[in-house]
């Protein structure tokens, strides 16, 4: 290695600066630069393919394999994303909930609000009509589930064996299969630590891959949507436009009107003085398109804010597995329109149904790139399998609804932690007010190493965080006790720094 080279750094940490030289911190730029270039390509790729769409039709529809492609690789990764945060999520809530209140509260609370998204997905879906008269056929054979009688649909959902539970393709025999992992590591308690920490690892590996797929979107989205503009012309962009801004005005709406509405009455707080409060992060979201890349700096900006940390410690991690609500909002909007691209709209029966059917696959979703799309092609899959080849048509949008789904899944959590600290009295109003009042600052130099982390630091402390999981569980099982008078509350984990 040439001596102009910075020495390596262990376990992709950064490089440690040394006397004399100034402290390296281009990693981030440069990882940051790097998800800027793939917007900027999926920008540049749907321009392009929109113009090959209306300048020469028929070459267009000739590059719908791209889109399938793309769609096929995301399909691959549905089974395992679904496997690891089942079985994850399913642990911790189990421990979560043995800490009571908190754990509790916070199901509770997830379950309510994700199905309210979900509902107003299908409302908006439902008044604005994306898709409808596009008439696009998809290459699907009807005769295939048309004879599955709902015996065989129930029975379907056993595998023949453990493992072919994750290669057979089916969701539901994946999601069967994570759930008696997750209450089975529940039941093993201690012992089960291990395979835990294996699934997590397991979970690294799949999102890494996802990540790396990620990279050829471009491509997916140019053939993709040259396709669909190729066979429809305008009439696509109208819809696919329709949809994307029908998106992000409900997501605006749930955020302000559902969420904002919801924190000022709880708690007499403002949602805009938080998100101002949290503006870095949204930064972060939106130059990633992740709203797991900001969790370890949400859970350190909701301690300073007052929430107490068993509080946070229970109610983020959890939140990331089961609160997507841009997710949820996402996942009923674009089967709708997908159902009515494809000249078969769900009737009301069948969106309750879809509603139910997406309920528990949200649960699957997770707060990385394009997790939407992959939950959206697996709640299609198992439910209306007929859709699915669908997802191809939205695949062009995708990255544009993935920012919105992110900072939408990321404030969903934020505002759950403060509302659960309220409910359970676990946060420091008076502290409250002096953070976002500006007068107790969030102190960047205590957290100096976050600030400058590349994005592999990132990562690693995100990773780090999980494993803190356990013993956070832990403090705030005896801050409960403590609460009860049968421990001196000495450690009281409300500090005002
Ligand atoms: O990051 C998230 O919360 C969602 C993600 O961006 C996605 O593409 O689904």
């Amino acid at each position: 290695m040439s001596q102009t080279h910075s020495p390596a750094s262990p376990a992709g940490r950064p490089p440690v600066s040394q006397p004399g030289r100034p402290a390296a911190r281009p990693a981030r730029r440069r990882r940051l630069d790097r998800s800027h270039y793939l917007y900027i390509a999926v920008i540049v790729a749907v321009g392009a393919g929109i113009a090959v769409g209306l300048l020469a039709p028929e070459f267009a529809k000739g590059l719908k394999p791209l889109g399938d492609g793309f769609v096929s690789l995301i399909k691959m990764m549905i089974a395992p994303i679904i496997f690891c945060t089942i079985a994850l999520g399913v642990g911790s809530v189990a421990k979560a909930a043995t800490v009571g209140k908190v754990g509790g509260l916070a199901l509770g609370y997830f379950v309510v609000m994700s199905t309210f998204a979900l509902a107003i997905g299908l409302l908006v879906g439902n008044l604005i009509h994306p898709g409808e008269g596009l008439n696009i056929s998809t290459s699907y054979d009807a005769s295939k589930t048309a004879a599955a009688s709902s015996t065989d649909f129930v029975l379907g959902i056993i595998p023949t064996s453990f493992f072919s539970a994750l290669t057979s393709g089916s969701i539901l025999q994946a999601l069967f299969v994570a759930l008696l992992v997750g209450f089975a590591l529940q039941k093993m308690g201690a012992k089960g630590a291990p395979i835990l920490e294996a699934i997590r690892q397991l979970q690294q590996l799949v999102f890494r891959i996802l990540a790396m797929i990620m990279w050829v979107a471009p491509l997916g989205a140019f053939g993709a949507i040259a396709a669909v503009v190729g066979a429809t012309g305008v009439a696509a962009l109208v819809a696919l436009g329709t949809l994307m801004i029908a998106f992000y005005i409900t997501c605006i709406l749930f955020v302000f009107g559902i969420l904002g509405v919801l924190l000022k009455v709880v708690t007499g707080i403002n949602i805009l003085r938080v998100m101002k409060y949290l503006a870095r992060e949204y930064l972060l979201i939106v130059s990633t398109s992740s709203s797991e890349v900001a969790l370890p700096r949400l859970i350190a900006k909701l301690e300073h804010l007052g929430v107490a940390k068993p509080v946070v410690g229970i109610t983020v991690p959890t939140g990331y597995s089961f609160n997507l609500d841009g997710t949820a909002i996402y996942l009923t909007m674009s089967s709708l329109f997908i159902a009515s691209a494809l000249g078969t709209p769900l009737n009301i029966p069948e969106q309750i149904s879809l509603l139910l059917f997406m309920m528990i696959a949200s649960k699957g979703a997770a707060g990385v790139t394009g997790a939407g799309i992959a939950t959206l092609a697996g709640g299609l899959q198992a439910h209306r399998p007929d859709l699915v080849n669908g997802v191809g048509l939205i695949v062009g949008i995708d990255r544009f609804m993935s920012e919105a789904r992110a900072l939408t899944n990321f404030t969903g959590n934020a505002v759950a932690t403060v509302l659960i600290g309220k409910w359970t009295k676990q946060i420091d109003m008076v502290q409250v007010d002096r953070v976002l009042s500006g007068e107790l600052p969030f102190n960047e130099s205590t957290m100096s190493a976050d600030d400058h982390l590349s994005a592999d630091e990132e990562e690693y402390r995100a990773r780090r965080l999980a494993d803190e999981r356990a013993l956070s569980d832990q403090k705030a099982l005896s801050y409960q006790k403590a609460l009860a008078g049968e421990k001196a509350l000495d450690d009281r984990p409300m500090v005002v720094r």
